[in-house]
């Protein structure tokens, strides 16, 4: 797929336990864009992110990816994109290498010398081989960003917090990892409650308000 990648929501509306979270909500996303959606605790941040991903039925409204609705194509639409939950989704028995390769497995082989180029760029080089269990917060979360640092084909990044249990120098290195990527024609959706001032013309914030 070339040229200009378009995500659109539009009349998105969801309702939660009788609760409206949002009512009609629209955007429009493109190659070269960041979007950092923000908002209190349990306004629906995790949710809307996770609607759009085509992770979650339970809404009205429609998200197209280039101009058709992604339910028409969920395993082409997914091909294109990198989610990441709020938890980092590492898992604790298997070393930093191997949740990687698990993790990317299912869209194209990696060599060894990519996993260890992408440790390397989040500051894990040494801790290749040991078991996530025995690494702190901070490295778990540096595990499930190497994916970032991977070359692949997807082109449209939904990541919910991934700067939870970063230190400034990766909140830094995060943010200008982001930038890049839009630069290169992706697209960013994410959230974080800290104040991100990118000084990049792409970036555009999207507040959700609760409902009253
Ligand atoms: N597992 C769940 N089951 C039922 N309702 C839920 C569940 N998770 C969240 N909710 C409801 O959905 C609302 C939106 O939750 P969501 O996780 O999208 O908020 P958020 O803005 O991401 O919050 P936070 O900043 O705390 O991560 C919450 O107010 C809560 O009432």
């Amino acid at each position: 797929m070339d040229g200009l990648l378009q995500l659109s929501v539009s009349d998105l509306t969801c309702e939660r336990d009788g609760r409206c979270l949002f009512e009609n909500l629209a955007f429009t996303l493109c190659s070269g864009d960041v979007l950092q959606v923000s908002g209190p605790n349990g306004v629906g941040k995790t949710t809307l992110l996770r609607i759009v991903a085509g992770l979650s039925l339970d809404f009205h409204g429609q998200v197209d990816w280039c101009g058709s609705p992604v339910d028409e194509d969920k395993p082409g639409f997914h091909s294109h994109l990198l989610y990441m939950g709020h938890q980092p989704g590492v898992k604790a028995t298997m070393s930093p290498e191997e949740n990687l390769r698990w993790a990317m497995g299912l869209h194209y082989s990696i060599t060894v010398q990519e996993i260890y180029q992408a440790l390397e760029k989040v500051g894990l080089r040494g801790y290749e081989d040991v078991p996530c269990y025995r690494l702190s917060a901070g490295q778990n979360r540096r595990v499930a960003l190497a994916r970032l640092h991977l070359k692949n084909k997807q082109k449209l990044w939904i990541l919910d917090e991934p700067f939870t249990a970063i230190d400034l120098q990766g909140t830094a290195e995060l943010e200008q990892l982001m930038v890049d990527h839009a630069k290169d024609g992706g697209l960013v959706m994410m959230t974080t409650h800290h104040e991100m001032n990118l000084d990049y013309s792409g970036f555009r914030k999207l507040a959700l308000e609760p409902s009253v």
